[in-house]
């Protein structure tokens, strides 16, 4: 039986730990399910989740910048600490143990260069792949910065290079939508998926540079070529909206393939709209 992973990922504050405990109250009061959350955040000072494993047991920030031999600063100390845990991932099959069909959320740090260029991410991407796991990335932003289609390139670019380096299905996602005015909300729909043509026809009036347009052409070009990214909002006030976001997550590892077929309630049977009924009512509209 496979187990199911979600790779947490996004930069600095986009709401990664807050996603893991709205996911992990959703799944347990809503749908009765359970999920477990790894923080893999050596810098973590609080999170409201229970942990199944934190890495701070085996590393943390504060001890690698106290180090008078190493003298890092907190980002070089997060990706030496990154790095000693790469070299030291039977400390997590520990911690993980073996169980079968189990569903676990990790929650990662915010350094952007762990799903640019650092190959951490990919050494632990097919190390959970060995152990069994099918691995869903969920790449996060903040909509807050994403109503601007400058900001938005450059999420955009994040979200696509975390995909092309690590090669795994990724679902991507706008958070925090519950801060965002209707106004803002109705703005940002074409964000969601988005055209990157017409995005480039809006930025076009700001770019005096000639080169500077181009560039911007090219990147916008590159970014549609792949076709790949879209977003899916997440709003943790709106149930409905946490569901979608499992729902196309779970779709993309297959989760429940191998659970067993569940009848439909018999009163989600008797609700269920007759359509021979529905399409005769619409032809007799018409015919009147
Ligand atoms: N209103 C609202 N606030 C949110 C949401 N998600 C996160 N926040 C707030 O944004 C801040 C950062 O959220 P975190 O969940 O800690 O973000 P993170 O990505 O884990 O941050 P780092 O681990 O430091 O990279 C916190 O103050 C959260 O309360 C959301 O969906 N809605
Ligand atoms: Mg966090």
């Amino acid at each position: 039986m496979p187990r199911y992973a979600q790779l947490v990922m996004g930069p600095a504050g986009s709401g990664k730990s807050t996603y893991c405990s709205t996911m992990v109250q959703h799944c347990e009061e809503v749908l009765n399910r359970s999920v477990q959350v790894v923080n893999l955040d050596p810098a973590a000072e609080h999170f409201d989740y229970s942990v199944m494993a934190d890495i701070r047991e085996l590393i943390e920030v504060d001890d690698v910048m106290e180090d008078d031999t190493l003298r890092f600063g907190p980002n070089g100390g997060l990706v030496f600490c990154m790095e000693y845990f790469a070299n030291n991932f039977d400390w997590l099959e520990g911690c993980l143990g073996h169980v079968e069909d189990d569903y676990i959320l990790f929650d990662c740090p915010g350094q952007i260069e762990l799903y640019t260029h650092l190959p951490v991410m990919k050494q632990l991407v097919e190390q959970l792949q060995q152990w069994e796991f099918r691995v869903c990335g969920v790449f996060l932003v903040d909509s807050q910065f994403m109503v601007e289609s400058f900001k938005f390139i450059s999420g955009v670019m994040a979200a696509l290079s975390a995909m092309v380096s690590l090669e795994i299905p990724q679902v991507n996602i706008m958070t925090k939508m519950d801060l965002l005015s209707k106004k803002a909300k109705k703005e940002i729909e074409k964000y969601l998926d988005p055209n990157m043509y017409s995005l480039i026809e809006d930025t076009s009036s700001a770019l005096k540079s000639k080169k500077f347009k181009k560039l911007t052409e090219a990147i916008c070009g590159l970014i549609d070529d792949y076709s790949m990214v879209h977003f899916l909002p997440f709003d943790r006030s709106d149930e409905e909206c946490v569901n979608i976001v499992l729902q196309h997550i779970d779709f993309a590892i297959q989760y429940g393939e191998d659970l067993e077929f569940k009848e439909p309630k018999e009163s989600d049977a008797d609700n269920a709209p007759n359509f021979d009924e529905y399409f005769q009512d619409k032809v007799d509209e018409q015919d009147t």
